[in-house]
Parts: structure tokens; C-alpha cells; sequence
């Protein structure tokens, strides 16, 4: 998207409720699109750092859109919900809702919480628009509460409109998404998010108008689809391994039917993120509190499935180590959970790390964008500055995200550096018959 559209007379005035991964993209996005729009979050640093055009982690292309957006005058930002109320036509919930410790249940207390604060500032007609990942069942509770706390009553409606864009890819996605899921109780709430999605849908985007319920669950269906594609794929690497098979020459044959596709079909150390396992888990939980836990057991699976890749990742490293990680000089390629993100929730990579290093491993740990997060997050790690750096004098390298600069190691650059000539590709991300003809003894998931 290169040009800046005009604004369209009659826009609705935006308001996006969370500022994080989710909200600032949205939120620098339809500023940038046309729309007048206030951001709001509780954090007051997030909205300081978002007002001085700082945006407060790696996303490819967002600086400068956020650049563009304060520029123009469209984006502004507070953590005022009177001003919320006050400016907004069309409000978009774009709040947390990770993981409960110690259920598989999602915590909604942030929805919840900014539903309640929004509320008492409502005394028009508006729609307020959830965005964040659900469980089904959660729009129809919270227009409860909206409109009983809301001074507009039941002027002030409720929709729902998943999001599915990607980390990494995020501009482009809200920019251009595959689809736009609207979820409404009314034909007035399905009007407004038309006018909300305007210069998106001028694109001739496909819309799929639906009820709240449908639109909660799209989401989490879409997402559990994605993880059970890996997993499955991941579950015929371990087949693989114990006949000596090779899983990415079965990847590749699978991708070229057309029905089946090569995309989330790459093995490796599985899935992690922010989004895609503890999407899995809350679904899980949901279909159980509401009698069909039967139905999606199979999430359980593709979880465990996922989880054991990371297990097997550690014993593969073992095997090359000849059996004892303890003490053994590890470096460790990566800890965002997957490249172009500083993201490191439930990342693999850190949890292979952390394993190793619990194992007596000297591991260190390098990430081109992710490490800052990571040390934050895990003081007890080591760190290094570069690829080399981290390999220096190593008993084996361990790639773990795969990010385009460790793919552009040369094996006889790294040679140099280490101790010995060991590497586990954990992703598929090498040439390993370059790596093996320059001397090294490679190993990857899934491979004989
Ligand atoms: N990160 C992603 O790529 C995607 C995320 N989602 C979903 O979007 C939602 C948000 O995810 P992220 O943006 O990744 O989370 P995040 O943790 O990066 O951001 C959440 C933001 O909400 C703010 N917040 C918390 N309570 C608040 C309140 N009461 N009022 C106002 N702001 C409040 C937090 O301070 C934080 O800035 C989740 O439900 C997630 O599953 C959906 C699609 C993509
Ligand atoms: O709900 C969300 O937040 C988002 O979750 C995922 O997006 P994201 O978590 O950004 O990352 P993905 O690109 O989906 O990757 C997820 C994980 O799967 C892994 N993966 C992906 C593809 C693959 O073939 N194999 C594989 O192991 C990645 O390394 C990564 O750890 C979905 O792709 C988005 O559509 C969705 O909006």
C-alpha cells in the first residue's frame, strides 16, 4: 500500500481498546487508511512510546506507518475511557487473552475489564467491536454488561470481527486479509463495521456476514486447523524416525497435491507464539464446559504432538553429544518463536534452550531481534551478540528459528569458530548435503 487514501467524508471516528501485537497495528493501520483514531490502553508507557512514534516491538514496516499516521494527524493515543467514549463511533477490543495459570481456560478478566471501563462512557448510539480471541460464548455475556452499564442501553451494540493476521506479516495482513468475519446481531452493527472496513473492502475483499457466536468461533477453528497441520505433519516425523524415513522429502511430496498445500506443512520444532497454543488449550476447555469436549479431543493430541518435538530436539542434540549434555558447550540459533518477531511467548526455542541448560548444557543463546525479550525473560541463559559469536569454541550448534541469517552462515565460516563440527537443524532450514559434503556432522528432526 503505497499511497495514503483521502479521507472519505462520513468515516466513522475509531477508537482501539489495547494497544499490543494486535491493537497498534490495527490502530497505525486504519490511521494510515483514512480514519480519525484514538488508541487506548492501561499502560501508560505503551502509550507514551506509541505517541512519540516508538513502537514497542519488532514488526516489519510498522515504524513507519506509525511515522506516517502521527504525521498526518488521523492517530492519537491515551488512557482516558472518557475520551474513548467521547470521540469514538466504532470501538475495537483489542485486549489480552492468554493463558489462565493452571487451567487450559482463557482469562478473560481483560476483556471483561475493558468492556466494564468503556461502558459508562457510551450515551450514543455506538458499536463496540470485539477483535480479541474468545471463547464462544463470550460476546453475548459481555453485550449483557455493555449494555447494562452503558448510559446509551441497547444503543450500544456488539459485534464481533476476528483477527487472523500473522506477526511478521502483520501490515500486510490488516492491510490486505485473506477475509473479513463479521459477526453481528443487527443489520445497523453490520452497516457501521461496513463503514469501519471501508477502503479494505474497496479492495473487493471477501465478507462473510455472520452471527456473534459463528464469528467467536471462526477464529479458534482457523487457528486449531493451522496447529493440527503441523502437528500432523510432525506426527509423520516421528514415524520417519523410527523407520529411517525422510520427513521433508514427505513434506514435499504432500505440498505438491494441491489439496493438501505446502503451507504450515513445514516439520521442525513445532509451534509456539502468543496465540496458536494457548488458542488450542482454551478451545479444548470451552468444547468441555460445553459438552463436546468429544469432538475436538484431537486438540490435546496435536498439543502433546508439538510438545514432544521440543523433547526430541533435546535428545537429538544428546545423540550427537554421544549421550551427556552436561557440560557440553551448546550454542543455540534463535529464541523468537518463529523469524521476523521479537516475539517469545511459549517459544520453542527458549524452551530448548532452558531444557539444555537445566541438563548442566553451556548453552548461549543468540536471536537477531529477540534478544532482549529473552534476556529479560531468562537472566539464568547466556547470550551472544552474533551467529559466530554465540559458536565460538561449541560442541555443537543448535538452529532453532529460522531466521535468514543463519541460513547465510557459511559451513566452513562456522567451521572455523567451533570446537566441533556438529549441527542440529531444528527447522529443515539448511542444505544438509552441503553441510555434511563441507565436513559436518548434521542432524535435523525426522531425517535418517
Ligand atoms: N498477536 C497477534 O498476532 C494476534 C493476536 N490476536 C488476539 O488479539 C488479542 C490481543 O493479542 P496481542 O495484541 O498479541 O496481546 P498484547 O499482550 O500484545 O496486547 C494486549 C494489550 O492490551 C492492553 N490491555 C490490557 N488490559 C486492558 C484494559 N482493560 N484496557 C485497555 N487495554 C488493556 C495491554 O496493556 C496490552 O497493551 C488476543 O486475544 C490474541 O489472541 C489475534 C490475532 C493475531
Ligand atoms: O491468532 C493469532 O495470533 C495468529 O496466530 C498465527 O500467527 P502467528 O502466531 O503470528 O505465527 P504463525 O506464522 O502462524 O506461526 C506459528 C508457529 O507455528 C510454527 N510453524 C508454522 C508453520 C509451519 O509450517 N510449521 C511451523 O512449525 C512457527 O514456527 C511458529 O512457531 C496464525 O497464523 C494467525 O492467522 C493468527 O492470527
Amino acid at each position: 500500500m503505497n499511497e495514503t487514501p483521502r479521507p472519505a467524508a462520513g468515516l466513522p471516528r475509531l477508537t482501539v481498546i489495547g494497544t499490543g501485537y494486535l491493537g497498534a497495528t490495527h490502530a497505525i493501520c486504519m490511521a494510515v487508511l483514512g480514519y480519525d483514531v484514538l488508541g487506548v490502553d492501561v499502560d501508560e508507557r505503551k502509550i507514551a512510546r506509541l505517541a512519540s512514534g516508538e513502537v514497542p516491538f519488532f514488526e516489519p514496516g510498522l515504524p513507519e506507518l506509525l511515522a506516517k499516521a502521527l504525521e498526518s494527524g488521523r492517530l492519537r493515543f491515551t488512557t482516558s475511557f472518557a475520551e474513548a467514549g467521547e470521540f469514538g463511533d466504532v470501538h475495537f477490543l483489542c485486549v489480552g487473552t492468554p493463558q489462565q495459570p493452571g487451567s487450559d481456560a482463557a482469562d478473560l478478566t481483560y476483556v471483561d475489564a475493558a468492556v466494564r471501563s468503556l461502558a459508562p462512557h457510551l450515551n450514543r448510539r455506538t458499536l463496540v467491536v470485539g477483535k480479541s480471541t474468545v471463547p464462544v460464548g463470550t460476546a453475548t455475556r459481555l453485550t449483557g454488561v455493555l449494555q447494562e452499564l452503558a448510559p446509551a442501553g441497547t444503543d450500544a451494540e456488539l459485534a464481533w470481527n476476528p483477527e487472523f493476521l500473522r506477526e511478521g506479516f502483520a501490515v500486510d495482513d490488516t492491510m490486505r486479509p485473506d477475509r473479513l468475519v463479521f459477526g453481528v446481531a443487527s443489520a445497523w452493527a453490520e452497516e457501521q463495521l461496513y463503514a469501519a472496513f471501508q477502503p479494505i473492502l474497496d479492495l473487493g475483499t471477501p465478507v462473510v456476514r455472520t452471527d456473534l457466536a459463528t464469528a467467536e468461533l471462526v477464529k479458534v477453528a482457523a487457528n486449531s486447523f493451522l496447529a493440527t497441520k503441523i502437528s500432523y505433519i510432525n506426527a509423520m516425523a516421528e514415524v520417519c524416525e523410527a523407520v529411517g524415513a525422510d520427513i521433508k522429502d514427505l513434506a514435499d511430496s504432500l505440498a505438491l497435491d494441491d489439496r493438501i498445500g505446502g503451507k504450515f506443512l513445514k516439520p521442525g520444532l513445532g509451534f509456539g507464539g502468543g496465540c496458536l497454543p494457548k488458542d488450542i488449550r482454551a478451545f479444548a476447555h470451552r468444547a468441555e464446559e460445553l459438552g463436546v469436549g468429544q469432538a475436538v479431543a484431537f486438540l490435546r493430541e496435536v498439543d502433546d504432538i508439538n510438545r514432544r518435538r521440543r523433547a526430541r530436539t533435546v535428545d537429538l542434540v544428546r545423540e550427537l553429544l554421544g549421550g551427556k549434555i552436561s557440560g557440553a558447550r551448546i550454542a543455540c540459533w534463535g529464541a523468537a518463536f518463529k523469524p521476523n518477531s521479537d516475539d517469545i511467548r511459549d517459544a520453542p526455542a527458549l524452551d530448548v534452550a532452558r531444557t539444555m541448560h537445566g541438563l548442566g548444557g553451556r548453552v548461549r543463546v543468540y536471536d537477531p531481534a529477540a534478544l532482549d525479550n529473552a534476556r529479560r525473560a531468562f537472566p539464568e541463559l547466556r547470550y551472544g551478540e552474533s551467529a559466530l559469536d554465540v559458536a565460538e569454541d561449541a560442541d555443537v550448534v543448535v538452529l532453532l528459528t529460522e531466521w535468514a541469517d543463519f541460513r547465510e552462515v557459511a559451513p566452513d565460516a562456522l567451521a572455523m569458530v567451533v570446537k566441533h563440527k556438529r549441527i542440529v537443524d531444528g527447522r529443515h532450514a539448511l542444505d544438509a548435503t552441503q553441510w555434511r559434503e563441507a565436513g559436518w556432522e548434521y542432524r535435523a528432526l525426522g531425517r535418517a
